[in-house]
């Protein structure tokens, strides 16, 4: 791409996944051109918006959105019964270094007794609608998940590791509350950061924030498009893939008056899980730039290093 095209974009890429439902069919001409597409997006920018109204409908989304908020509005003394078996899994509320932040977490959120086990400490008698909506759109995230990691894999041709992936992933559920800035100038509401998972699938509110550094050096908003969700290669898959996938540093910048909320769904490798690069990635153009770590370490690494983002290249860089 030559410089002034780079220096006019101002968006990160839009997949439709719905034009055609046969597109997403393996194999399917609509399929491959897929293929090209996520991994483009991905290697340029790691990350892109996806267009998935046909799967995951808006009512789903408002309905999610009106839990969120029903659950942010509970007394902080409860919130605070959310604990995680990980750091940042659980209850993050109000702290000095993002004070407008506060968010919820769900590990193992595709089981439905952990969402229980939730509500039940959240609201006295559980909330069995809370569960429904929370499981339903998680489901649903968690097949996009697959899509495209699943569209990925076959882009490299290394399908035959898509199953050990499947295996091997936790999926976290995260709910995000952002105050408005107390001034009137934009204030920073999740400092810039690359995520640690194989992959985000990240839904925002009609409320203005997200931002990701394009590899040019510019922030680039991501718009809140209604009906998209937004994707992020995290440092486990950029790791898998040598370096190819592109982890981006995002962050969240709060201005006007309004609250924002937003949701998301992380797949990270199961504790213990050792990541490696496969020899398919490996070759004169792409050198290994990775050695083979065992994901757990790496986190613990992580979470005492936190930095610039280029924790994984300290890390694990050869
Ligand atoms: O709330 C957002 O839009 C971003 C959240 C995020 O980046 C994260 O939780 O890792
Ligand atoms: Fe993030």
């Amino acid at each position: 791409m030559d410089l002034k095209a780079a220096d006019q974009i101002t968006q990160i890429p839009v997949i439709d996944f719905t034009k055609d439902p046969q597109d997403l069919e393996e194999g399917s001409d609509g399929w491959k051109k897929l293929c090209d597409q996520v991994r483009e997006a991905c290697e340029e920018y790691g990350c892109f918006q996806v267009i998935y109204t046909n799967k995951i409908s808006t009512e789903l989304r408002e309905e999610m959105f009106k839990a969120l908020k029903e659950l942010f509005h509970l007394p902080d003394e409860t919130k605070m019964k959310n604990t995680g078996s990980k750091p940042y899994n659980g209850y993050i509320g109000k702290i000095d270094v993002v004070p407008l932040y506060e968010s919820l977490g769900i590990e193992d959120v595709l089981n439905l007794e952990a969402v229980q086990a939730f509500a039940q400490l959240m609201w006295p008698d559980g909330n069995s609608v809370f569960c429904e909506i929370v499981n339903s759109m998680t489901r649903k995230m968690y097949d996009l998940n697959l899509i495209i990691l699943k569209l990925l894999m076959k882009s490299y041709g290394v399908e035959k590791y898509y199953s050990s992936y499947v295996d091997g992933s936790d999926m976290v559920f995260r709910a995000m509350k952002y105050e408005p800035p107390n001034s009137n100038d934009s204030e920073i509401g999740l400092a810039a950061h690359v995520d640690k998972s194989f992959l985000s699938i990240l839904c925002q509110d009609s409320v203005q924030g997200l931002e990701v550094l394009s590899k040019g050096g510019t922030w680039l908003r991501v718009a809140p498009l209604p009906g998209a969700f937004t994707v992020f290669i995290g440092d486990a898959l950029k790791a898998w893939s040598n370096g190819r996938l592109h982890g981006v540093k995002h962050r969240v910048m709060m201005c006007g008056d309004k609250a924002r909320y937003s949701f998301a769904l992380f797949s990270a490798p199961k504790e213990g899980w050792v990541v490696e690069v496969p020899d398919e990635m490996v070759d004169k153009e792409h050198p290994l730039l990775f050695q083979s770590f065992n994901y757990t370490d790496f986190l613990h690494y992580y979470y005492s290093h936190i930095d610039d983002g280029n924790e994984l290249e300290v890390y694990a860089g050869v």
